[in-house]
């Protein structure tokens, strides 16, 4: 499972939009269902190696893209069957299945397979779950190759609805741009390795997938304070702000100050028990500040934040010190991070509706601060609307500690200074690659190691 790093994502409507401007612009709707097309005839090929393809087509442009590619297949000598549900609706489909002149057999229990599958029976129209009867003719399918034509047929593509899709693909072709089902759970796992093929639109990028994560090198005059300073607070939980502590170290920071605590992860790190951290967060060189991991909910803990909030620091919010800061953190714009798991963000953010980003990019409004809505599909969102999505992570990340690493990762990139949409996403990415690079067997410390 794959997606193409700092890809566009479009809604359907937003996909609309973008078609209706390059229509503006010159490009017809039938040169792009040809682009389209043609684009999924090549991946075809390339995916059954010779071997026969059987293209399912639907009534709208989704299966006016399968009709376009079977006609080009063929005409490069393919073996290509075409099967359809129902008889085209749209114009475009109209003229699509016009330039097929092969036969069309009819899509029911006694049709026979192939070893590759093309999903060409809806795509970002679909308007409703697959039905019973059309999910089992499909589910004889299931064993076969399968390249799904924009969508795996029968998933919402704005994320919103969790449909789950009867035939989950190896190779989805995402048309111009991705869509939120290739990167929202429960639909992300079935559209497999995920391709764009750009067919001309122009793609807003404000929501897109990560980009790849850069190399963070200092530069030559780098000293310890100017590479960022991060004051880790900790809670009763040291375990926790330890690896905070030592992962803002590990990602970049220059100087790391553990308050609370009297003992450091590691000795390059400062560890004060000793109550100052009221003094501490009026020190100037330090440039963020992590307060949550390692904190149960309680008044101790809206004291600390309060102060935080106070300081007009840059903050990571994380945890019980997300509730706790809510009331405030509207009242003036500031450079804050809030790193929510499913738990944490329902408690935060209860009345708020649509897919996994529709709610993200409402809770970064709602509280003026880039959210980070953590999870397998992680979604992190700015208030000014900007969006980026890492699927797919890493699942050796489904372990403790692990957000309190993010959590210090976060302060590290947030103390550089910038913008903390910009610090997320390389925290996010920063994250994503320490994991990839420990794999099987991962625990959150192996994070932080060498
Ligand atoms: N966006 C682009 O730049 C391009 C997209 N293309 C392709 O067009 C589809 C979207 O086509 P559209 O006609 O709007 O919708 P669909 O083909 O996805 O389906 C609509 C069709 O199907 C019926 N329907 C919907 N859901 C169901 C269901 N569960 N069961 C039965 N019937 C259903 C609905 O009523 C309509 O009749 C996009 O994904 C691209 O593949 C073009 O190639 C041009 C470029
Ligand atoms: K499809």
């Amino acid at each position: 499972m794959s997606v193409p790093a700092d890809a566009p994502i479009l809604t359907t409507k937003a996909m609309r939009e973008a078609e209706a401007a390059c229509a503006i612009q010159g490009t017809s709707l039938s040169e792009l269902m040809e682009l389209a097309g043609a684009a999924v005839a090549d991946t075809a090929r390339r995916m059954a190696a010779g071997a026969p393809i059987l293209i399912l087509c639907g009534p709208g442009n989704n299966g006016g893209d399968g009709y376009v590619a079977a006609r080009l297949l063929a005409e490069r000598g393919a073996s290509v069957r075409v099967a359809a549900l129902a008889e085209p609706v749209t114009d475009l489909a109209k003229a699509a299945r016009a330039g097929w002149s092969g036969p069309i057999e009819p899509l029911n229990g006694r049709l026979a397979p192939a070893p590759l599958i093309v999903d060409a029976l809806f795509g970002v129209g679909s308007s409703r779950p697959i039905s019973d009867e059309l999910a089992v003719i499909l589910g004889h399918f299931d064993d076969r190759r399968i390249l799904a034509v924009d969508v795996p047929s029968g998933v919402d593509s704005d994320g919103g609805a969790n449909w789950t899709p009867p035939l989950s693909a190896d190779v989805t072709l995402a048309l111009g741009a991705l869509k939120p089902a290739h990167v929202l759970l429960p639909t992300a796992p079935a559209c497999g390795r995920v391709l764009l093929a750009p067919i001309g639109i122009s793609a807003s990028k404000a929501i897109g997938t990560l980009p790849k994560p850069g190399t963070a090198k200092p530069d030559a005059t780098a000293h310890k304070f100017n590479r960022g300073m991060v004051l880790v607070f900790a809670g009763p939980m040291r375990g926790a702000a330890a690896l905070s502590a030592a992962a803002a170290l590990r990602a970049g920071a220059g100087y790391v100050v553990l308050e609370g605590s009297e003992r450091a992860p590691f000795s390059a790190i400062i560890a004060e028990s000793d109550e100052r951290f009221g003094e501490r967060l009026n020190d100037p060189r330090v440039g963020a500040v992590v307060i949550g991991p390692g904190f149960p909910a309680g008044d101790e803990l809206l004291f600390d934040v309060e102060a935080a909030l106070d300081s007009n620091k840059a903050l990571v919010l994380d945890a019980a010190a997300i509730d706790a800061a809510l009331p405030r953190l509207s009242e003036t714009p500031r450079n804050a991070i809030l790193t929510p798991h499913e738990g944490e963000f329902a408690r935060a953010f209860p009345q708020l509706y649509g897919s996994k980003i529709d709610r993200a990019k409402a809770a970064a409004a709602r509280t003026q601060a880039v959210v980070i809505y953590k999870g397998a599909d992680t979604i992190i969102a700015a208030p000014d609307g900007r969006v980026a999505a890492a699927w797919p992570g890493s699942p050796w990340l489904a372990t403790a500690g692990t957000g309190d690493v993010l959590a210090g990762a976060c302060g590290a990139m947030l103390a550089r200074g910038g913008d903390a949409f910009d610090a997320a996403v390389a925290a996010v990415g920063w994250h994503i690659a320490q994991a990839a690079r420990i794999g099987p067997g991962l625990v959150a410390d192996d994070l932080v190691r060498e």
